[in-house]
């Protein structure tokens, strides 16, 4: 039995991130959100592009009005500049242009008075306050110099990442794949939804629940159903998967029982197994598994060599439901970020919280206990669920968003003591 983070520190190791060349594709900005970025992207542009005013106001000449505070500059207006219009006229001593935010700064001019400091009579302005040199005044390429990286290969593009790409009109980008991870659940007991269940029989809702976790994690998942406790249906569904996917996640099969079939199968198909069970409750069951890496073609004299095709990582999650989710949630999440392309942040992030009530373990295997994350005047408490915390329990799963761990050794946790929290993203 390997130690939560030992199985961690394994499982990021055995995962190749997608290959820069090999693994992208170019996708339109607008439907570009939630993806990796897989080359970094330069501008032509400077930010910004020329200089340009703050306020609304007027553009004037420092040395006109430094002494305005005491003896009020009067201006002659030459001009109007709003947004969008390329000045005509170059500033001289005793004269100002109107401007407005966002419009060019007329050449002369190198300081912006904001209006509320100003008098405006026709054709001449006031400056009732002196400003700073150069106030308000957005200096050209003074937020980004031309050439220079904009932004780096590996991120993830949200908000911030999309406006910055539109603004330098880069509106078709190169964006990793999404990774392909194969779901099967294993079990002569499961049915699907819309099945009539008869005594003995439930619902694969492992399935499921994987599958809307791999699509937030940004991975493609492809859904092959439920498997039998058959070797030989086991054997076929298994070579299928590891052949079309980055990651297989199975769940069922993995424990002592007769009817559990999983590392007999993988060892059979050659597979090398890393870790068959970890220090953790829910979840001492899982298997860690890679394949042989598939031939690749031989590259042809006028071909450049291919990249070497990946590996495809195999989990042979617990099918407690429970402990499939809080596996998925502690080791395959961060194994599909890393192979996502995504350079840096892949492990769980841990938050130290109170916890509202006292929380026990039994002190041999690292706990996982569900519950929630809750507000109290501006500092979070972890509540955990109502009602059973077995691992069969998927019910009071529900309406969670946090899970609460209780290390080796520890039995119990006082109501306001720290905790450490592994905050969902399903909250
Ligand atoms: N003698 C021992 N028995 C068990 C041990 C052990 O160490 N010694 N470990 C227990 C732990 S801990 C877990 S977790 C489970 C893991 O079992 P398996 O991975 O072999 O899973 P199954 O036996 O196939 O099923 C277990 C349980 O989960 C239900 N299940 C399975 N698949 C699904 C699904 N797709 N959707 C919903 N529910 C599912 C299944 O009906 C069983 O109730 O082993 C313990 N036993
Ligand atoms: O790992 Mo099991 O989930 O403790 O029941
Ligand atoms: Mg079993």
């Amino acid at each position: 039995m390997v130690s939560v983070s030992d199985a961690q520190a394994i499982i990021l190791n055995l995962v190749q991130p997608l290959d820069h060349q090999r693994d992208t594709e170019v996708v339109d900005l607008l439907v570009a959100d939630s993806r990796i970025l897989a080359v970094p992207v330069t501008s032509p542009l400077d930010f910004p592009h020329w200089d340009n005013s703050a306020m609304d106001g007027y553009a004037v000449r420092y040395e006109d009005v430094q002494h305005s505070s005491v003896n009020p500059a009067v201006l002659e207006i030459v001009e109007d500049i709003p947004a969008g219009y390329q000045p005509k006229s170059t500033i001289q001593p005793g004269q100002a242009a109107r401007i407005f935010t966002g419009a060019v700064i007329p050449a002369g001019a190198d300081t912006v008075v904001m209006q509320e400091k100003t008098r405006r009579e026709e054709n001449r302005v006031f400056i009732l306050d002196a400003p700073k040199p150069q106030e308000f005044v957005r200096h050209k390429a003074s937020f980004y110099q031309s050439g220079t990286q904009l932004l780096p290969a590996g991120i993830k593009l949200n908000a911030p990442e999309i406006a910055v790409l539109a603004a330098a009109q880069c509106s078709q980008l190169s964006v990793y794949r999404r990774p392909c991870v194969a779901i099967f659940s294993t079990g002569d007991e499961l049915m699907t939804v819309d099945q009539p269940l008869q005594p003995g029989q439930i619902v694969d809702s492992n399935q499921y629940a994987l599958a809307a976790l791999v699509k937030q994690s940004g991975a493609e998942p492809i859904l092959l159903g439920i498997v039998k406790d058959d070797p030989i249906a086991l054997e076929k569904v298994i070579a299928h998967a590891v052949a079309i996917a980055d990651i297989v996640l199975s769940s069922g099969g993995v424990s002592v029982g007769d009817y559990d079939y999983i590392d007999k199968i993988l060892e059979s198909l050659k597979a090398k197994i890393y870790i068959r069970s970890v220090e953790m409750r829910p979840g001492k069951p899982l298997t860690v598994a890679t394949f042989p890496t598939p031939h690749s073609p031989l590259p042809t004299p006028s071909s450049p060599p291919l990249p070497t095709p990946h590996s495809p990582l195999y989990f042979g999650l617990p099918g407690n439901p429970a402990a499939a989710l809080v596996t998925f949630w502690r080791f395959v999440l961060p194994a599909i970020k890393k192979l996502s392309g995504i350079t840096e942040g892949w492990e769980p992030v841990f938050l130290k919280v109170r916890s509202h009530h006292e929380l026990r373990s039994n002190g041999k295997r690292e706990t996982y206990l569900w519950g929630k994350l809750h507000l109290i005047d501006g500092v979070y408490e972890f509540h955990q669920a109502d009602g059973s915390q077995s691992s069969g329990n998927l019910i009071n799963l529900a309406q969670t968003n946090a899970l609460a761990v209780i290390p080796v050794g520890k039995t119990l946790i006082y109501p306001q003591e720290e905790v450490q929290v592994l905050q969902l993203s399903n909250g």
